[in-house]
């Protein structure tokens, strides 16, 4: 169906996103933290936040793709079925019995019901059936089966690099179990069927919101709280066995909630442009990795601007100029004001709220379709988390190999 990605720019043609639903209703101010939301969203706010993001792209003529939809039409196949529910019942918490009363109530649900149940959870009360003593001895607000709240940021569980998907390994413990889900849609999805795998579950934690694709042929890493130094390199060797860039650039991060992807501080809304929080737009440095032979090899530091630039073979990429004072600047990061999607060169979605960042692209030239997200930013995460391109028309400027 050929599904091809190589720039953060390129039209947008197809896109993966996640209706938030009822695993959103599992967060309470007792769990909140710990599946890393900021505050307890209202779901059905969120819902039409969601919705008219997913119209404005499709009013752009963009494809919107479902996982919730996707992984029902998956799960109706016996195998990805089977492979669901052994995934669910190798958690070692469950124990025998308890692992038993799971399997036989997992057995009674057809593909929606059981797609429901992976993506919200199964919590204590709603196994009727359940015994032993792992379930006598649980905490009854806790969950045998955890809900998945973040399956709303597509962005960090898988990333298409070219004609091929990342599978992802995702850092935290509350994230770890949607790769189970993304997996087994590409693998048994009808439309995903023999698609390539750059990357899988269980390597070096890798997560798809510290990756940027500056252009054909040379892709940025984000490297902090999310995704290791160990997971960069190992990237960046699969990334240059399959042929699909030339250079890797490794950039750090501070390793903290603020930023802990590359995209919360830097999107490309450009060919040659990005938006960057401005905070930190003369500090960030990136290391080079080129294919060079069967080691890659490793240069810099040096300025991510200037690595960035060269890699892509341009005079300059371009920072727009957001000149936001240190304060608003850092409420409108926080508030993922630079964490846009690009649809096109100079057409990006953005958070309407993040009003002087907005106003500085608009005044740089760049389209701005604002969305609202004052519920869906309580998990921290804008617009390019929130979507996983699967399609782009590819970038007419391209950085050759070096
Ligand atoms: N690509 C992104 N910046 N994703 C944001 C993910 C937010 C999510 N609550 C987390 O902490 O993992």
């Amino acid at each position: 169906m050929g599904h091809y990605v190589d720039s953060e720019v390129g039209a947008l043609r197809t896109v993966l996103l996640h209706r938030p639903g009822p695993e959103l209703k599992r967060l309470t101010p007792r769990n909140n933290d710990s599946l890393l939301f900021d505050a307890i969203p209202w779901v059905g706010r969120a819902q039409e936040e969601h919705d008219a993001f997913a119209q404005a792209l499709r009013d752009r003529g963009v494809e919107v793709l479902y996982l919730g939809e996707l992984l029902a039409k998956t799960l109706a196949i016996p195998e990805a079925r089977g492979k669901a529910v052994a995934g669910v019942l190798a958690d070692e918490r469950l124990g025998q019995t308890l692992r038993g009363a799971v399997e036989s109530h997992l057995a009674d649900l057809d593909g929606e019901a059981l797609a429901a149940v992976l993506m919200a959870g199964l919590s204590h009360d709603e196994l009727r059936s359940g015994r032993g003593l792992a379930y006598t001895m649980m905490n009854r607000h806790d969950f045998v089966i955890d809900p998945l709240p973040n399956l709303l940021f597509t962005r960090d569980s898988s990333v298409w690099i070219g004609g091929q998907v990342a599978v992802t390994s995702l850092a935290m413990p509350a994230r770890r179990r949607e790769t189970a889900l993304t997996g087994l849609i590409y693998a048994h999805h009808p439309r995903f069927v023999g698609t390539e795998r750059l990357y899988h579950p269980g390597l070096e934690s890798v997560e798809g919101g510290d990756v940027l694709l500056l252009a054909p042929g040379v892709v940025a890493v984000g490297v902090g709280e999310r995704t290791t130094p160990a997971g960069a390199e190992r990237l960046a060797r699969r990334i240059f066995e399959g042929g699909l860039a030339h250079t890797v650039l490794a950039v750090p991060i501070a390793q903290e909630r603020a930023t802990m992807h590359l995209d919360t501080v830097c999107t490309m809304v450009d060919v040659d442009a990005v938006v960057m929080y401005p905070n930190i737009a003369d500090t960030l440095v990136a290391y080079t990795l080129t294919a060079d032979g069967v080691e890659p090899r490793v240069t810099g530091p040096e300025p991510f601007l200037t690595a960035a630039a060269k890699a892509m073979q341009i005079d300059v990429l371009r920072v727009i100029d957001t000149g936001l004072d240190p304060v608003t600047a850092e409420r409108e990061q926080w508030d993922d004001g630079n964490n846009t999607l690009a649809i096109a060169p100079r057409v990006c979605v953005a958070y309407e709220r993040n009003v002087e960042t907005n106003e500085r692209l608009m005044g740089a030239g760049i389209e701005v379709i604002a969305i609202s997200g004052s519920e869906l930013g309580s998990g921290r995460g804008g617009p390019r988390c929130m979507s996983c391109p699967i399609s782009r028309e590819p970038s007419a400027v391209s950085g050759a190999p070096a």
